[in-house]
């Protein structure tokens, strides 16, 4: 169980976030959601502490990841950034760099199998030794993704893990990553746009707006009335062949 309390964050003088509290199961998926500027990113930098919070605590399993060393932080929490780095390695070095937190004196055979199973999940066998600095943007989302676990982490932070992919892909990731979460009880963040894919995929969702948690909850707060309030855009939520699916509709006086 994650439990996230009173996160404080700002930049200087400007607050980010205020009061942030959730709580999240393993194996369950959180969508942040918000409009740009909101604060999510930044919500995921405090969670891995890239960011220092300036009050408030997250625990895991009752453990205060604010306050552990960086190599059992590591253990816990892996985080995918929304922007992937391209360094001269290989896909498959770069996957087995998520070891790292685990090696004591060198790579264990048990180190390149979890590598070697996490490229067969994630379809990127025939890229392993392809170097990620000559990979296309989805390419290299899915090949950070796949380092992401190979950690094995308890939490994984995935910052927009769809931004750059093709629509298919978009869904494949997004199952695929529900089914690992599921399997190997993660408990997963993500930020995320669309908001079909979070309605799809996630569990539970927590829509941001001016700094605070504007609403938290499980499909019940998937609401036209919230997801108006929050991106000031009108839509309905429909249900078709058994999709809940999230429709813009037009905005007053467009011609559509
Ligand atoms: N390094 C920084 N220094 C100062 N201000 C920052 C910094 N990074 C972000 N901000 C500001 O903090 C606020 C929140 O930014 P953040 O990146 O967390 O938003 P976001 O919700 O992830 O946005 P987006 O959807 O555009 O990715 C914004 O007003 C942004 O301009």
């Amino acid at each position: 169980m994650i439990t996230v309390r009173d996160l404080h964050f700002g930049y200087g003088s400007q607050k980010v976030l205020q009061d942030i509290s959730f709580d999240l199961s393993k194996g369950e998926c959180l969508a942040v959601l918000g409009n740009n500027g909101a604060g999510k990113s930044t919500l995921m930098k405090c969670l891995n502490r890239i960011l220092h919070a300036q009050g408030g605590s997250v625990l895991a399993e009752g453990k205060d990841l604010l306050n552990l060393p960086r190599r059992e932080l590591a253990r816990q929490v892996a985080y995918v950034a929304q922007k992937g780095e391209g360094s001269r390695a290989t896909v498959f070095d770069t996957v087995l760099l998520g070891r790292k937190p685990y090696i004591k004196w060198s790579l264990e055979e048990g180190d390149y199998a979890i590598a070697r199973e996490v490229l067969q999940r994630m379809h990127l066998e025939d890229f392993a030794l392809r170097y990620i600095d000559e990979l296309s943007g989805g390419e290299l989302q899915r090949v950070m993704l796949a380092r992401a676990l190979c950690q094995q982490p308890e939490l994984l932070l995935l910052d927009e893990p769809t931004s750059s992919l093709d629509p298919k892909s978009q869904y494949e990731v997004m199952a695929l990553v529900r089914a690992i979460a599921r399997q190997n009880d993660i408990a997963v963040v993500i930020v995320i746009h669309d908001l079909n894919l979070a309605l799809r995929y996630c569990d539970r969702f927590l829509f941001l707006k001016e700094n605070r948690i504007f609403a938290y909850g499980g499909y019940e707060v998937m609401t036209p009335e919230v997801i108006g309030q929050v991106y000031g855009m009108p839509v309905d939520i429909v249900q078709h062949k058994g999709v809940r699916t999230v429709i813009p509709l037009p905005f007053e006086g467009e011609a559509v």
